[in-house]
């Protein structure tokens, strides 16, 4: 059995608009090795939801897979027939989508809303889907007895945890989860994430976690894989990339968050300018117009990923002076006088 459950290479997704097509994901590629939460973080617009979408192969109807391969245990999912791949979906691989705590059915019970998936998609019978059902409320720290209550009955962040439980309903083997605390209270988003590793780590799965904000990688993720502009432009361990990022964008994201355990840290910096179009993207690295230490060649040659130690890698033209960049990087006047 190999050590990466989900391997994604060089996959391209394009929206239709009229006539134009808006390349979300332009050739992005990472693993998520067995038993690991991976962060996917980025700006808001940076591919990440695409991404998310077409692992599963749930993406809007005018979106496409244009190219690269989906390699889950083994198999190329992003070529599977759609009967088949439904039958992965559940079952295999689940989606908390954005906004999940939002999106149950306020007219049924929670327990209608799970015996959907239990019944309809694991094809268990009302005894069995009755004490799964306990059992994933159990799991995720609600009292079963509130099975018959309704989405507006909980709070928030009780509505996350359901939405975990429906994610586990079939024992899957990874979960997707898209933005699932971005609309909670610091403390809040503490415990829901607390308890996504308890169960990720219990259940031996693995997690994609989907977020913008990359203290919530640093909090709970073991690995990391940075977007900026439908691109891939650093991955590799949590404490590794985050501590001794290599990429401009990743240290520049690390200035622009507080930290989730509230630790005092510097002032914040935000990153000024705005992500390209993705329409007619720049050449050469797609930073480039918004990056302090951009040269000339950054702004015509694509930069290749490079390797670094432990699995890190990233994609930027000067990354063999990261620790210049790390230094300079760190200044607040490094950022104001960008662009
Ligand atoms: N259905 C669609 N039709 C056209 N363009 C779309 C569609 N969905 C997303 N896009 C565009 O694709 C790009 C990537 O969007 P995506 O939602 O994947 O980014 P994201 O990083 O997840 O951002 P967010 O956190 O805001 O969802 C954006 O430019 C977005 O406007």
């Amino acid at each position: 059995m190999s050590e990466t459950l989900l391997s994604v290479r060089d996959l391209e997704v394009g929206y239709k608009v009229g006539d134009r097509v808006i390349h979300a994901v332009d050739g992005a590629s990472f693993d998520v090795p067995r038993g690991t939460i991976v962060g996917l973080v980025g700006e808001s617009g940076c591919g990440k939801t695409t991404v998310a979408r077409a692992l599963t192969r749930v993406i809007a109807d005018n979106a496409k897979i244009t190219g690269g391969e989906i390699v889950f245990d083994g198999r190329n999912i992003a070529a599977l027939p759609e009967r088949e791949m439904n039958r992965l979906r559940w079952r295999d691989i689940a989606f908390i989508p954005q906004s999940a705590m939002n999106s149950l059915d306020p007219v049924y019970t929670i327990e209608y809303q799970l015996n959907e998936v239990l019944k309809n998609r694991g094809g268990m019978d009302a005894r069995r889907a009755r004490a799964r059902a306990e059992e994933l409320f159990d799991m995720v720290g609600i009292e079963p007895g509130r099975l018959r209550d309704f989405p507006h009955q909980f709070s928030g962040g009780m509505r996350q945890r359901v939405a975990i439980a429906l994610a586990l309903a079939l024992d899957p083997k990874l979960i997707i989860a898209d933005e699932p605390v971005t609309a909670l209270d610091v403390i809040v988003q503490r415990q829901i994430l607390d308890q996504l590793r308890e169960l990720q780590s219990r259940l031996g799965i693995s997690v994609i976690l989907v977020t913008h904000d990359i203290s919530v990688v640093a909090y709970v993720c073991d690995r990391v894989v940075v977007m900026y502009a439908g691109r891939v432009v650093e991955a590799g361990p949590m404490a590794a990339t985050i501590t001794a990022p290599a990429h401009p964008y990743t240290i520049g994201l690390r200035n622009a968050f507080p930290d989730l355990k509230g630790a005092a840290t510097g002032m914040l910096v935000p990153i000024e300018g705005a992500p390209p179009s993705l329409v007619e993207p720049p050449p050469g690295c797609r930073f480039a117009p918004r990056c302090p230490f951009a040269l000339d060649i950054c702004r015509t040659e694509v930069p290749q990923t490079g390797a670094r130690s432990n699995g890190h890698s990233a994609a930027c033209h000067r990354a063999h002076e990261a620790e210049m960049l790390r230094t300079e990087g760190s200044k607040t006047e490094t950022w104001l006088n960008a662009s």
